[in-house]
């Protein structure tokens, strides 16, 4: 790799090609079907496919870059053992390579550096798409036995909507500069494409500021106002923010990564989130994609969080985003005072 290119584009450029790895490691603990869930907290899982991405992620990156501060969302073992050496990823992504860095970005070396990883971003979403393909299994030999025909086409929308939630999955990898986002990678593990007949899966968004977003096709926002939110932890605070943005439509879908994706990809206008539970390696990664594509991400108190190596990790004051700056001030415009100090005091 050539060492003219700017330490920022080549650490991007090796976290998109270690995602890609990240991203197999949790397709391929979901086919063994032994899913090694812990609860951490409530309505808080990690999984076996948690552990080892980060592990991967936070190998390969640190020994191409020793001096960088990475920090996972998953604890780290005293003693680490050695990962498989096929984790230890040294490719980087040839487009990424490429880039313009912004001029002000030029000189920042390792130690200006903070990365933040969510290993699986959406683990309710991963462990709950386990469960129904488990029982889709069942399922799809009981039908078979009513009768042949009506089993394929239900199997068919079962496995359609099994695959919906393993969709929600992400791999975020966030570099900060500076307490500010300024690059990051989205991949997703399961997104489904044909090429030349062969099916392909995976796909890896990346993000960095002035030089643009990559990896899908950016579209405008829908016509009406549609709200994205959370699906599996939701309370009081949030469902009242929702009601006040007088939305068309409200998706409840998983992880923040995909939240962000929905916005890029204009299937939503507004990300809304008004509940603390999302982490600084929740939003790094889509904050600094969806900036660089000309959107915002704050709290919903309409500020950006900061993200140096000493913040305190959680987002307390929750999320606001939007694919433009126009739609943000918009839904801003719309959270009543009492719910912006509801939330700055819990
Ligand atoms: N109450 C919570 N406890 C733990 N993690 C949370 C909580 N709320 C949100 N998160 C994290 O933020 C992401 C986005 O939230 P949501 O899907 O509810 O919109 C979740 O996928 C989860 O990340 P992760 O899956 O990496 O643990
Ligand atoms: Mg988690
Ligand atoms: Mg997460
Ligand atoms: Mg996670």
């Amino acid at each position: 790799m050539s060492s003219t290119v700017p330490l920022v584009v080549r650490l991007l450029a090796s976290s998109v090609s270690v995602a890609n790895r990240a991203g197999k490691i949790v397709r391929d603990v979901m086919s063994k079907g032994e899913l090694g869930i812990v609860e951490k907290g409530k309505d808080d899982y990690q999984t076996e496919a948690d552990r080892s991405a980060q592990k991967c992620i936070i190998a390969a990156l640190a020994a191409q870059y020793p001096k960088l501060s990475i920090i996972g969302e998953e604890d780290r073992e005293e003693n680490e053992p050695e990962v498989p050496s096929d984790w230890l990823v040294v490719d980087a992504d040839k487009e990424v390579l490429a880039l313009t860095c912004p001029a002000d970005l030029q000189g920042v070396k390792e130690e200006d550096i903070v990365v933040w990883v969510d290993p699986l971003d959406g683990t309710s979403e991963y462990t709950q798409g386990a469960l129904m393909l488990k029982r889709n299994h069942w399922e799809r030999w009981k039908m078979y036995l009513i009768h042949p025909l009506i089993s394929i086409k239900w199997y068919l929308s079962l496995l359609q909507s099994n695959y919906g939630f393993l969709e929600h999955v992400t791999v975020l990898i966030g570099i900060s500069v500076n307490e500010e986002p300024v690059a990051g990678v989205i991949h997703q593990p399961y997104y489904k494409t044909m090429i030349g007949g062969e099916k392909k899966m995976g796909r890896t968004i990346w993000g960095l500021r002035e030089a643009g977003v990559g990896g899908f096709t950016p579209a405008p926002p829908p016509d009406s106002l549609i709200i994205t939110t959370t699906r599996s932890h939701s309370n009081p605070l949030v469902e009242k923010a929702l009601q006040v943005m007088n939305a068309s439509q409200i998706l409840r879908v998983g992880g923040a990564g995909y939240k962000v994706l929905q916005l890029l990809e204009g299937k939503a206008s507004v990300y809304v989130f008004a509940s603390p539970g999302c982490k600084k390696w929740d939003t790094c990664a889509p904050e600094a994609v969806l900036a660089a594509a000309g959107g915002k991400l704050t709290d919903i108190l309409g500020n950006n969080y900061k993200y140096g190596a000493s913040v305190g990790k959680p987002n307390k004051t929750g999320v606001l985003a939007a694919v433009n700056h126009d739609l943000h001030n918009y839904a801003l415009s719309r959270i009543p005072q009492e719910l912006k100090e509801a939330l700055a005091n819990k």
